[in-house]
């Protein structure tokens, strides 16, 4: 199958930080992949690169077979990549369904009837249905991190970027969150998410790659790679003595 994105050689240097140096990946249709690595490894780098906000110094990304290296930021969105920050950015004064009905119109071009049937679906898809008349900024992190994902389902992706949002929260709220990921990604969404919180991950994933050094050092089963003895060195700080250890050893 013809991957939905595709990143060749790509290389970025923020002086004599390197965060990517000639990484290739790809991502299929509908495939839910998730992406660990140590602070500094280059994995919100890879995010801005991909949505546009970063340009690689060299290297090709191709979306849906099209060459999107230099496209906008905007363009991409509407090619079908939807992302969610780090840090959740909503209008804070819209209301709920004002912050996801603005990325339908922004986002996906959609008017009218569409953009207010696009919202409500998005809504009802991210449990925030009971929340639509509440201002964004009386949201607590939960709800905050739902309408994070919300706003980039808003746009109408057929990618979405998961910057680490469950990144704060308690473990039932984990779950919750995990619960709507998986929901969208059984829809058919592909997704790619970056997580600390590593059992999120296991839990929806089908694949999963650790970065380091601004390089894939491993990539396939989420339970295999997490007990791969360079990714429990690199990430996780257990020496190579380690040996591989279980993936429940690494899970704890
Ligand atoms: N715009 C920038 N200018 C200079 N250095 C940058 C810039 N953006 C990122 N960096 C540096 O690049 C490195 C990788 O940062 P990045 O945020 O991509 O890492 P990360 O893997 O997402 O880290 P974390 O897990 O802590 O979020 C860091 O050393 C960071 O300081």
């Amino acid at each position: 199958m013809a991957p939905l994105l595709h990143l060749e050689n790509i290389t970025k240097s923020f002086g004599r930080v390197t965060v990517a140096k000639d990484m290739t990946l790809s991502v299929a249709p509908g495939e839910a992949l998730g992406i660990v690595g140590p602070n500094g490894a280059g994995k919100s780098s890879l995010f801005a690169m991909i949505s546009g906000d970063l340009r690689p110094d060299r290297g090709t990304i191709r979306f849906d077979g099209r060459d999107i290296t230099g496209a906008a930021p905007h363009a991409r969105t509407r090619a079908g990549i939807g992302r969610t920050y780090q840090v959740p950015r909503p209008f804070e004064h819209l209301t709920v369904f004002e912050n996801v009905l603005v990325c339908g119109h922004q986002g996906a071009r959609l008017k009218g009837r569409a953009a207010w049937q696009r919202t409500m679906e998005v809504l009802d898809r991210t449990g925030l249905a009971p929340l639509a008349n509440t201002p964004a900024g009386r949201l607590g992190l939960l709800q905050r991190k739902r309408l994070e994902v919300a706003r980039a389902m808003g746009t109408g992706p057929r990618l979405v970027l998961l910057d680490e949002v469950a990144g704060g929260l308690t473990e039932p709220e984990v779950l919750e969150l995990v619960t709507v990921v998986r929901q969208l990604h059984t829809e058919g969404l592909g997704i790619v998410w970056i997580e600390h919180v590593v059992h999120a991950l296991v839990k929806t994933v089908g694949r999963m790659v650790c970065l380091a050094g601004g390089d894939v050092v491993a990539d396939g089963d989420p339970v295999e790679v997490l007990a791969d003895p360079k990714v429990r060195e690199l990430y996780l700080g257990a020496g190579p003595e380690a040996g591989a250890g279980t993936a429940a050893e690494v899970l704890q």
